[in-house]
């Protein structure tokens, strides 16, 4: 049994629920404890207990937990991997490069805690001098979704600690295995007793009570658009600072002068990897009219050598999907784009494998258009639609009309409409001649549009989030 994390102490929860392994049904990773709203309410009230002692604590102390956190992180990778890929469905690979990130997030920040800096300026005033610094927010309430395990509560609870604050940390439901494990690392680093809580339960209790709590002062969530607008709704609304980051739905334009295997590959990276569960995923590929019959049949030619597998099997390109909702929500897409008038150009099946998972063949729409709902809602599973374009002007209208702005890219070898594009493309994050999908750990994230609220996450941006500025007068 996994317990909750609770004022230092592991503390069973009102209820368990299982953890079920998407590539094979019949195993059971393990079973974890589920709190309810009381329960979480005794995590806020620890981790306020905790603040004032963390908040103005040696730095050096903070810094020694966050490396010793790192440092196991990094030992351990292979275990944590093959738990991840047990859990979630991405490929052992993948995984393993997922609990990396998260080593070198902590280990990021645990030198941001000794290089935070603030100003020290004259006054308009003779005789005053001002100084311009950076306290820790107070109790954060961290919210994560299932498609990066350990990656996403890294990239939160890292910058959160590094900064001063306490954490109340509610993970998805679907994969507690990861967050249970990363838990039990903090546990250890010797961090103070409420300074870091691990509650695991339903959105609806757990999250909720984080929203309405006024013990609360910051919510990071990232998720889905829905629940992102409740809580910008409830916690936005009494005040509390609120970092969103929600869907995509990325483009990515191939010009008729890009290197076209090159853009084949990059296609496929974007877009079906990690089985497209990627909110960087490129789920629209914006293609130019004289290379698109190429282009699609390099993307047919490489999705045909792709093996949807076992996550963990040796040599699978792509895991299942991570529950029989998403896959239901995948096949009412692919269903609806050929209503729409698309064409199924490749996969899109339900598979059998050695045991009973979620499996589905990468799914290529073609004849898209730039209104079809599969054009403009996410999918979040291995579609991707094909739009084609008249021109590199046509190309860059059709991307950005979108509801969303989180990443773009393009495939050209034209310096002057790369140069365009970074800056005309509306999104947060542009790419040439690179995947959407796949960032560094060290440099901002987020996006424009519906896409994200609030401050960027990662690197030193994060401290925009995190801290909050104080501006000191004296008069000398
Ligand atoms: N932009 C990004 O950085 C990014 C990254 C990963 C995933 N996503 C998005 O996340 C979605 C998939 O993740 P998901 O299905 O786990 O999303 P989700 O919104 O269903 O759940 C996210 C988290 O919110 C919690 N939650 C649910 N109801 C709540 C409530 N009433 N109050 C508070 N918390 C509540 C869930 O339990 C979970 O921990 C996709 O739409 C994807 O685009 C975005
Ligand atoms: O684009 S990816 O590198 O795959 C990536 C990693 C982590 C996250 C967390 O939101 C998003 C995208």
């Amino acid at each position: 049994m996994h317990h909750n994390f609770i004022n230092g102490q592991w503390t069973p929860g009102v209820g368990t629920r299982p953890n079920v392994n998407p590539s094979d049904t019949r195993d059971v990773v393990g079973e974890f404890a589920q709190a309810d709203a009381a329960q979480t309410a005794q995590a806020i009230a620890a981790a306020r207990a905790a603040f004032p002692a963390w908040a103005t604590g040696s730095i050096q102390a903070r810094a020694d937990a966050l490396e010793k956190i790192a440092a196991e992180l990094l030992a351990r990778k292979d275990e944590l991997g093959n738990l991840l890929a047990r859990e979630e469905g991405k490929t052992l690979p993948e995984a393993v490069g997922e609990v990396v990130r998260a080593g070198m997030i902590f280990r990021f920040f645990a030198g941001e805690v000794v290089r935070q800096c603030g100003e020290h300026l004259p006054s308009v005033r003779p005789g005053i001098t001002v100084d311009v610094t950076r306290e820790p927010v107070g109790v954060v309430g961290i919210i994560t979704p299932w498609n990066f395990p350990i990656a996403i509560p890294a990239w939160k609870i890292a910058p959160a600690l590094a900064y001063g604050n306490c954490v109340v940390f509610k993970p998805a439901e679907l994969v507690p295995g990861s967050a249970w494990a990363l838990a039990d690392i903090i546990a250890r680093s010797g961090i103070p007793p409420g300074v870091f809580n691990l509650v695991m339960g339903p959105g609806r209790a757990v999250g909720q009570t984080l929203l309405e709590s006024t013990d609360v002062n910051a919510i990071s969530f990232t998720g889905s658009i829905s629940t992102g607008q409740r809580v910008l709704a409830t916690a936005g609304l009494r005040g509390a600072k609120v970092q969103l980051e929600m869907g995509g739905k990325n483009p990515l334009i191939v010009l008729a002068d890009a290197d076209l295997p090159q853009a084949v590959e990059v296609a496929v990276q974007g877009s079906y990897f990690s089985t497209g569960q990627r909110c960087t995923a490129s789920s629209r590929l914006i293609v130019e009219r004289s290379v698109l019959p190429a282009f699609v049949d390099g993307v047919k030619a490489r999705l045909a050598s792709l093996k949807v597998d076992d996550a963990r099997a040796p040599g699978t390109d792509i895991g299942p999907v991570v529950d029989a909702d998403q896959l239901a929500q995948d096949e009412l897409y692919i269903a609806l784009g050929q209503q729409e008038g698309c064409e199924l150009a490749f996969g899109g099946q339900r598979v059998e494998r050695s045991a009973p998972g979620f499996y589905l063949t990468p799914a290529l729409l073609v004849g898209a258009r730039a209104d079809m709902r599969v054009a403009r809602e996410e999918i979040f599973g291995p579609v991707a639609c094909v739009i084609q374009a008249d021109d590199y002007e046509h190309a860059l209208h059709l991307a950005n009309d979108s509801p969303f702005g989180l990443s773009a890219g393009i495939c050209t070898t034209s310096l002057k409409h790369a140069t365009h594009f970074k800056r005309h493309m509306q999104a947060g994050m542009v790419m040439v001649n690179v995947a959407t999908a796949g960032v560094d750990y060290h440099v901002p994230f987020g996006g424009r549009k519906g896409s994200s609220v609030g401050p960027r996450e990662q690197g030193r941006y994060a401290a925009e989030f995190f801290t909050t500025v104080k501006t000191a007068y004296t008069q000398s």
